[in-house]
């Protein structure tokens, strides 16, 4: 089970989301206006702080993950190859046509495309065969608010609502939105599921002041990736 935190802002950020068990960091390239945007020299600083942060034997350094609205496949590679970024999250409407062009362009990438869920209702729907055939490696299932907002909504999607979408397609996936230590139990169902590759969580790893929380972010991990039965008798 990997465990991404999304939003990292600086070395400091990195360090202890590494030491707190985050697999990827996200780092967001492209996302005007985001509290958590980078430039492209802070993006590839950034991506350096993941790599060469303090290791154990069991826990290896976490790898960064692009996050991005950008839709421009050029631009995307000179900044993920620039920063030496391999994994890719497309976290907006960019079409099945700029994953392909992604993985033609630099096929050892792993294109994460983000599914937008309101309610019961994914807007990519129709374009789930699309995707796949384009080269998606992995999907990520995200909450996105009745208002329209995307990305950190905090909104938690419906565990049957997210089956039914791993069911459309045939990619791993991750989930995102609202995911939190409090409601893994919620997520049996999905936990369990054969393509289940993880969560992404950027709210539940704060503290009220919005800065990642040690202790949220090592909370989330142990009670993702625990054995439900243990989780129940103790
Ligand atoms: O966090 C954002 O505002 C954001 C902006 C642009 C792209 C992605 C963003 N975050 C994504 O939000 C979900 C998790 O949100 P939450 O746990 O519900 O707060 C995750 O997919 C992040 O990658």
């Amino acid at each position: 089970m990997l465990l991404k935190v999304c939003g990292a802002t600086s070395r400091d950020d990195v360090a202890l989301l590494g030491t707190a068990g985050a697999d990827l960091i996200g780092l967001w390239y492209g996302v005007p206006g985001g509290p958590a945007d980078l430039s492209l020299s802070r993006f590839a600083d950034l991506a350096e702080a993941c790599r060469t942060a303090e290791v154990t034997a069991a826990r290896p350094a976490p790898d960064p993950m692009l996050v991005t609205f950008l839709r421009d496949p050029a631009a995307i590679l000179d900044a993920a190859r620039a920063a030496g970024v391999r994994w890719l999250q497309l976290h907006g409407y960019q079409p099945p046509g700029v994953v392909a062009a992604l993985k033609r362009g630099w096929p050892e990438a792993t294109v994460v495309k983000v599914l937008h869920v309101t309610g019961d209702v994914c807007v990519e729907r129709p374009l789930l065969a699309s995707y796949e055939r384009a080269g998606t490696d992995v999907f990520l299932f995200d909450a996105t608010s009745a208002g329209g907002r995307v990305g950190s909504t905090g909104l938690s999607l419906d565990p049957d609502v997210v089956i039914d979408l791993a069911e459309a397609t045939t990619r791993p996936f991750l989930v995102a939105g609202g995911i939190s230590a409090a409601n893994r139990l919620r997520y049996e169902k999905v936990a369990a599921h054969p393509r289940f590759v993880g969560v992404d969580v950027d709210t539940a790893a704060r503290d009220e002041t919005g800065a990642f929380c040690a202790d949220s972010v090592s909370d989330i991990r142990h009670h993702w990736r625990a054995v439900p039965e243990v989780e129940e008798v103790v």
